[in-house]
């Protein structure tokens, strides 16, 4: 399966200040890869890098199986959308007309227009003049803009900055609409955990710079040792039962139960026979994941301990 972009070594320095370290990226094909990584990682910079906005200082980019290079670049990009920091509009003009000059910049048909709006349900404000819009608005016709053309990848940068929860649901919703119903690829980045958990198929972790994990969200998932809580009749007597038979077995912090760290059938009932011999009762049998939170903290401790 190719990759539809892919990165080797991808290097920027500002200065001597390295911002972005030997990256390599795979972006599967009709994947939703989202790009994660706290502020000033470089997220912004990498996407800049894949559209020619900055130019790397060492490493290449593939995009959709060819190379990034000067003299194919336009040509590369006439198959990619994308939405970078704030889109810029003329708020005198309405969203149609904001539309129709993309169209003319991207030389593409003004005949996309309709399909585009309906996309992201702006089609009854068309008319309406962009200043009057609401932030959500604006950044959906951010997206109409970054869909004209219908490239086969979108770029798309943070993309629910500063909208409120009903924006940010609105958003995720439509990014996710469309690998399936267009085919599309979608590399969106965010420092919201929460976010790519809730929209990605595939994640890239970006930690000053380097990459700190690539691979499928399950994968990240796996990364996370579930465990099982455990409320009983008697904790404290169940926690000697299970330790004196060697069972993982630690206790919560506030007392209010155990944590049994593993998930294995067998060692789970084990420990339900143990404690049903010592007639202590389960009250609570419950598996815990790790969130991606605490991955994420678990993975940078890592980074920072290497
Ligand atoms: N043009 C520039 N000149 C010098 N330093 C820059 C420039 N652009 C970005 N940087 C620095 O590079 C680092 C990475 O910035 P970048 O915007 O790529 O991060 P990010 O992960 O997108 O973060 P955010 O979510 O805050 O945008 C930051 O320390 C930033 O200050």
């Amino acid at each position: 399966m190719e990759h539809i972009i892919t990165t080797q070594a991808l290097t920027k320095n500002y200065g001597s200040k390295p911002v972005v370290r030997d990256l390599t990226l795979k972006v599967p094909p009709g994947s939703i890869y989202g790009f994660l990584g706290p502020n000033g990682a470089g997220k912004s910079t990498t996407m800049k890098m894949l559209l020619g906005l900055v130019k790397p200082t060492a490493g290449s980019i593939f995009i959709l199986g060819k190379p990034v290079l000067e003299e194919n670049r336009l040509e590369l990009l006439k198959n990619t959308g994308s939405l970078i920091e704030s889109p810029a509009y003329y708020g005198h003009l309405s969203a149609r007309e904001n539309l129709q000059i993309v169209c003319t910049l991207k030389n593409v048909p003004e005949t996309g227009i309709d399909s585009v709006l309906r996309i992201v349900r702006l089609e009854k404000q068309q008319d309406k003049k962009v200043k009057h819009f609401s932030l959500g608005m604006k950044q959906r016709l951010g997206l109409a803009a970054a869909l004209l053309g219908h490239p086969r990848l979108l770029l798309l940068d943070e993309p629910t900055n500063g909208l409120d929860p009903a924006g940010i649901q609105e958003m995720r919703e439509l990014i996710c609409s469309l690998p399936g119903k267009y085919g599309m690829t979608i590399l969106v980045s965010s420092h919201l955990l929460s976010e790519i958990d809730q929209m990605a198929t595939h994640v890239g972790i970006i930690e000053k710079g380097a990459l700190i994990f690539q691979g499928s969200l399950e994968s990240l998932h796996r990364h996370s040792r579930a465990r099982i809580r455990l409320r009983t009749t008697d904790n404290g007597r169940a926690f000697c039962v299970l330790k004196n038979a060697q069972l993982p077995v630690a206790a919560d912090k506030d007392g209010h139960g155990l944590f049994l760290h593993s998930t294995e059938d067998s060692r789970v009932l084990q420990c339900g026979r143990l404690l049903a011999e010592q007639e202590i009762g389960v009250l609570r049998l419950e598996e815990m994941q790790m969130s991606l939170e605490e991955i994420f903290l678990k993975l940078t401790e890592k980074q920072a301990s290497l």
